[in-house]
C-alpha cells in the first residue's frame, strides 16, 4: 500500500478518534472526522468549513486527492460538501478541511469526531497543451451535450 505523509494536528485524532482507515478490504475512502470542539448545529442552506485535525503531503504529483461526500449523509440528511467535490493537490501541506452543506430542508448536528465525508486517493495524468489549428478528425467531433438524444 502507498505511504502518505500525515501530520496529527490535533491530539484527539489517534486516540478519541480514530486515524481514518479503509473500513474494509476493498474500501475506496477513508472517512474524515469533524475535529470539533462541541456539536455543531448546520442549519437548513448553511454551510461550514470544518477542520478535520489533519494534514497529509501527497508529494507525488502523480496523485492527488478528492474529498467526496459519504452517501448516507448525503442522501439521507442533506449533508453534502459545499464545493460538491474538494480537490486536495499533491503539494498542499495544510489542514484538511471539509466544507459541508446542509443542502436539506431539518437542521442536522454534526458531533465532534463524527465522520463526514471520505477521501479518495486518485491518480493524475499532469498534461501541457500542444496548440493546432485543427484537430485529427474524431467520430463524435464537436458533438456533445446531450446531441445524440435520450434514448
Ligand atoms: O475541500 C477541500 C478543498 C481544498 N482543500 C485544500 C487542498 C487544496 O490543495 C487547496 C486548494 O484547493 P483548490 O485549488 O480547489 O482551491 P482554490 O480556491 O483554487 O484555492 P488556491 O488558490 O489555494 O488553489 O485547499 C481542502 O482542504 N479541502
Ligand atoms: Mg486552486
Amino acid at each position: 500500500m502507498k505511504k502518505i505523509d500525515v501530520k496529527i494536528l490535533d491530539a484527539r485524532i489517534g486516540s478519541t478518534f480514530p486515524l481514518p482507515a479503509y473500513a474494509t478490504v476493498g474500501s475506496a475512502g477513508l472517512d474524515l472526522r469533524a475535529c470539533l470542539d462541541t456539536a455543531l448545529t448546520l442549519n437548513p442552506g448553511e454551510t461550514q468549513l470544518l477542520p478535520t485535525g489533519l494534514a497529509i503531503h501527497i508529494a507525488d504529483p502523480s496523485l492527488a486527492a478528492i474529498i467526496l461526500p459519504r452517501s448516507g449523509l448525503g442522501h439521507k440528511h442533506g449533508i453534502v460538501l459545499g464545493n460538491l467535490v474538494g480537490l486536495i493537490d499533491s503539494d498542499y501541506q495544510g489542514q484538511l478541511m471539509v466544507s459541508v452543506w446542509n443542502r436539506g430542508q431539518t437542521a442536522f448536528v454534526i458531533e465532534p469526531g463524527e465522520r463526514i465525508a471520505q477521501l479518495v486517493l486518485v491518480p493524475v495524468v499532469q498534461a501541457e497543451f500542444n496548440i493546432v489549428e485543427d484537430f485529427e478528425s474524431s467520430e463524435r467531433g464537436e458533438g456533445g451535450f446531450g446531441h445524440s438524444g435520450r434514448q
